[in-house]
C-alpha cells in the first residue's frame, strides 16, 4: 500500500457505521457495509501560523498528503471573498433585512470552478500513484477540471458525460485539454454508474477522479479555511447541491479548524437544489433521513442536474449537524438571481453558482436569516461555462442600422441621463 503518501495518522472512517481504514487511495467503500468513506486528518500542533503560500497548499498542515508528494498545481483556491454592498441595500429596501453578505466566487479558480481545489489533491495523488487511466462522470466541470489536471499530470483522461446535457463551456474545456470522451444516451446519474461500475470491475485498473473518491473531497474543504481565515466564521454558508460533496467537505473544513481550536463557532450550512432536482431538499423538507431520488431531474443549472446524489449521506449530516438546512428553488429564480449577482456586483456565475443568492432570498423573506447575520454565498462556477444560460438570463438588444444612428442613439441616452 501507498503508505509513504500519507501524513501521518490519518485513516478513513466509514460515514454510516464508523469502520476505521489504513489511509488506502484504492478503497472508495466501507468493507463492512458499502457505504462512502471520509478521511480523518489529524489536527494536534496545527495553528494559524502553520499555513504558508496561498491557495490550496497554502493548508498542506490539514491535508491528507506527506510532504513527499509533490503537487499537480495551477495555484487553485485562493479565491475573492466579495462583498455585496449593492445587494446588501437592496435587501434592506426590499424586505427591511439587513444581513453581511459575501460572495465566494469559485469562479476564479483555473478552470472556473471549485472543482480544481480537488482536482489538485487528487491529480497529485495519481500522479504518485502512477495510475494507467483516469475516468470520471460529469455534468461539466468535475470533467474540464479533472482533463486539466489530468494533462498537466501526464495522465490519460477518460470522462463520461450525459449526452447534450453539458454546458458548451464546459464541453469546449474538455475537449481542448485532451480527454478522451464518451458520450451517453442517458443522465448524469446514468454515466456515474457506469463510471462506479467500471471502476470496481477494474479492480485498480481505472482509477476515479469523482467525489466519491475521499481523498478529493479533502481540497475543496480549503473553501471552509479561507472563509474562516479572511473574515472568521460566518452564520450561514450557502452552496449549491448537487451530488452532496462539496457542501460536506466545506463543513468537514469548519470541523477541523474546530477541532483544532482556530475558531470557536460553527456556522450553519444551507444546501441551495433546483425545484425539479431536489432529492435532498424534498426528504430535507419530508423529515426523512434518507434522499427521495429523481428519476428525470430537469433545471436550467445543469451542474445540479443530478437525481442520485452519491454524498447524500454527508450532505444530509453537514446540514443536519450545522442546524441548517435545504431549500428548493425554481429555474426562474436562478436566473433572475444570475442576472442579479452579475448587473448589481458584477459577479458572473453560472446557474447553478447563482442559485446560492436564489437560495439567499428565499431564507430571507421566510425570516431565516435576518439583521446581523453574515452570509457566504458559494458562487461555485463562472457565467463563461454556459453561453446559452448567459443569453437566457440577459437583457434585450438595441438595433442601429449604421455607425451614425448607433451615435444618434447613445447621444439620446446621454440626454436622458
Ligand atoms: C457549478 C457547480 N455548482 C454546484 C455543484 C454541486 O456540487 P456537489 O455535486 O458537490 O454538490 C456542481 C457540481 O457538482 C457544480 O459544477
Ligand atoms: N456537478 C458535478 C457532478 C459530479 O461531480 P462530483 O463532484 O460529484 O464528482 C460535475 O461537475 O460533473
Amino acid at each position: 500500500m501507498a503508505l509513504w503518501m500519507f501524513r501521518r495518522g490519518v485513516v478513513l472512517r466509514c460515514v454510516n457505521c464508523g469502520e476505521i481504514y489504513e489511509p488506502d487511495p484504492f478503497l472508495f467503500k466501507c468493507r463492512k457495509c458499502g457505504s462512502l468513506l471520509e478521511v480523518l486528518v489529524p489536527v494536534e500542533g496545527v495553528s494559524w501560523s502553520s499555513f504558508r503560500g496561498r491557495g490550496v497548499w497554502r493548508y498542506r498542515p490539514l491535508l491528507p498528503v506527506s510532504d513527499d508528494v509533490k503537487p499537480v498545481t495551477m495555484g487553485e483556491g485562493g479565491t475573492p471573498l466579495i462583498r455585496c454592498e449593492n445587494i446588501e441595500a437592496w435587501l434592506r429596501d426590499r424586505y427591511g433585512v439587513a444581513p453581511r453578505v459575501y460572495v465566494k466566487f469559485e469562479g476564479a479558480n483555473p478552470t472556473g470552478s471549485f472543482k480544481d481545489r480537488g482536482m489538485t489533491v487528487i491529480a497529485s495523488i495519481a500522479r504518485s500513484l502512477r495510475v494507467k487511466l483516469v475516468a470520471a462522470a460529469s455534468t461539466g466541470n468535475t470533467a474540464s477540471s479533472a482533463a486539466a489536471y489530468t494533462a498537466r499530470a501526464g495522465l490519460k483522461m477518460v470522462l463520461v458525460l450525459p449526452k447534450g446535457k453539458v454546458a458548451k463551456g464546459k464541453l469546449g474545456q474538455s475537449i481542448l485539454y485532451g480527454a478522451t470522451i464518451i458520450e451517453v444516451d442517458g443522465s448524469f446519474d446514468d454515466a456515474m454508474k457506469a463510471v462506479q461500475d467500471a471502476v470496481e470491475a477494474s479492480k485498480g485498473g481505472i482509477y476515479p477522479f469523482n467525489s466519491f473518491n475521499p481523498w478529493r473531497l479533502e481540497g475543496q474543504k480549503t473553501i471552509a479555511f479561507e472563509i474562516a481565515e479572511e473574515i472568521g466564521v460566518p452564520d450561514f454558508v450557502i452552496v449549491p447541491v448537487g451530488n452532496g460533496g462539496n457542501i460536506s467537505a466545506i463543513w468537514k473544513g469548519f470541523n477541523e479548524l474546530h477541532k483544532a481550536g482556530l475558531i470557536d463557532k460553527l456556522p450553519r450550512m444551507v444546501g441551495v437544489q433546483a425545484e425539479g432536482a431536489a432529492p435532498l431538499a424534498t426528504a430535507f423538507e419530508k423529515g426523512l433521513d434518507k434522499p427521495l431520488f429523481v428519476d428525470k431531474p430537469e433545471t436550467v443549472a445543469t451542474a445540479i442536474r443530478i437525481g442520485r446524489p452519491v454524498n447524500w449521506m454527508k450532505a444530509l449530516r453537514a446540514v443536519k449537524e450545522s442546524g441548517g438546512l435545504f431549500t428548493k428553488v425554481s429555474d426562474d429564480e436562478i436566473l433572475s438571481a444570475m442576472r442579479m449577482l452579475a448587473s448589481m456586483e458584477g459577479v458572473g456565475a453560472e446557474p447553478a453558482g447563482a442559485s446560492s443568492l436564489a437560495g439567499l432570498l428565499k431564507l430571507v423573506e421566510d425570516g431565516t436569516i435576518g439583521n446581523n447575520d453574515t452570509v457566504v454565498l458559494v458562487a461555485t462556477g463562472h457565467a463563461l461555462k454556459d453561453p446559452d444560460a448567459m443569453l437566457r438570463a440577459s437583457t434585450k438588444m438595441l438595433h442601429a442600422s449604421s455607425s451614425s444612428e448607433a451615435a444618434k442613439l447613445l447621444l439620446e441616452m446621454a440626454e436622458k441621463s
